[in-house]
């Protein structure tokens, strides 16, 4: 197996871009664009085993797919339009939190009596009867269209690709309906078409998506650790508090069932000595109930602290991947 960098692909333009840098830094992954932003190629600052690549969304499905990159950002709308069974050549690490947008059925909103999918069923079917064509559709989910259309029993149309400003498609008279990406729907509203009511196709938001046909050698795999491990430590920090408790002079408090009862666990175990100090970690949620009760079980005193980073040995996004290669 041969001993490449992890090579990480980043988007480079549009929605995601920005979100995806934010998101890399707050996780203490500085990308370093080389020769002043013109370079597609880039490092991690520090870690010498990745190589960054900029991409659009849509080449970072592709490339996440054959393997020419380990690691990506991406879509999910982009995932499961251009890989024919996703499960067999990558793994969808986590959401990110980002790039909130639905793949819908839009159809004119002059077609006051289409509302389902049922509805468009019927229209196909005469379409195809009274004046002997078929309905067309305008998308660029041409994969996601077929295997909702089949699921929904529809099979009178015909898809025409659409590359782009593809809700202008119905008032251009190059198709009836359309199949897009939307989030506000402004852009739907804007060109007087309306979504069906069971016509989301798709909830998608950016991924971190790991390609299992890449070639993980050593290098890749050690980057890998590095990578997800800090994006482990930030997301376990910004979720939870560090809560320190001084324990009481005398008696002693059950911390196995506070623990418990809070969703908190002791991340340097037990006090060595009856009066010391604990330092306990719980959701971000569960802080005030958890203070409360240390207080009411005899804690002196209780501090709560936000956290900036929270490692661990364990590395569970690296681990599920690892045990799949
Ligand atoms: N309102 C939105 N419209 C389109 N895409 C969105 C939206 N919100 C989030 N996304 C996500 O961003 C991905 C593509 O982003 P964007 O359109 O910015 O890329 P792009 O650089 O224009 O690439 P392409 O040329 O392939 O469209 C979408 O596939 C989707 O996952
Ligand atoms: O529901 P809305 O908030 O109105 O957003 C939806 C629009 O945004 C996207 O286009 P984008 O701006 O990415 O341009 P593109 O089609 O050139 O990629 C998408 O293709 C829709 O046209
Ligand atoms: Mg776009």
């Amino acid at each position: 197996m041969t001993d490449s960098p992890l090579v990480l692909a980043v988007p480079s333009k549009g929605r995601l871009q920005e979100n995806a840098s934010a998101f890399f830094s707050r996780a203490g992954l500085k990308l370093v664009q080389k020769a002043g932003g013109r370079e597609y190629r880039g490092t991690l600052a520090g870690l010498p085993g990745v190589e960054v690549r900029y991409l659009s969304a849509s080449e970072i499905a592709g490339q996440l797919a054959s393997g020419a990159a380990h690691l990506g950002v991406t879509g999910e709308d982009l995932i499961r339009e251009m890989l024919p069974d996703p499960g067999a050549s990558v793994e969808l690490l986590t959401p990110l939190g980002f790039g909130h947008a639905s793949v819908v059925v839009a159809v004119p909103q002059a077609w006051i009596d289409v509302r389902a999918m049922s509805d468009l069923d019927e229209v196909a079917s005469e379409m195809r009867l009274r004046q002997g064509r078929r309905m067309r559709i305008a998308t660029k989910y041409v994969n996601l269209t077929r295997r909702f259309f089949a699921e929904a029993g529809i099979a009178d149309y015909r898809i025409v690709e659409s590359l782009g400003a593809t809700e202008g498609a119905p008032a251009a008279g190059s198709a009836e309906i359309i199949v897009d990406i939307t989030t506000t729907g402004t852009t739907l509203a804007a060109n007087a078409l309306k979504v069906l009511d069971d016509g989301v196709m798709l909830r998608s938001e950016a991924n971190l998506v790991a390609s299992l046909k890449a070639p993980w050698g050593e290098t890749a795999r050690a980057g890998l650790r590095t990578v997800l491990g800090r994006i482990a430590a930030e997301e376990r920090a910004r979720t939870s508090r560090e809560v320190r408790a001084a324990l009481p002079e005398t008696g002693e408090i059950d911390l196995a069932t506070l623990a418990g009862l809070h969703e908190a666990e002791l991340p340097y175990g037990a006090p060595r000595g009856a009066d010391g100090e604990i330092v306990m970690r719980c959701p971000v949620d569960a802080v005030f109930d958890l203070s409360d009760a240390l207080v009411q079980a005899g804690a002196r005193a209780v501090t709560v602290r936000r956290i900036d980073y929270a490692f661990a040995a364990e590395n569970p996004l690296a681990e599920r991947l690892l045990a799949r290669l």
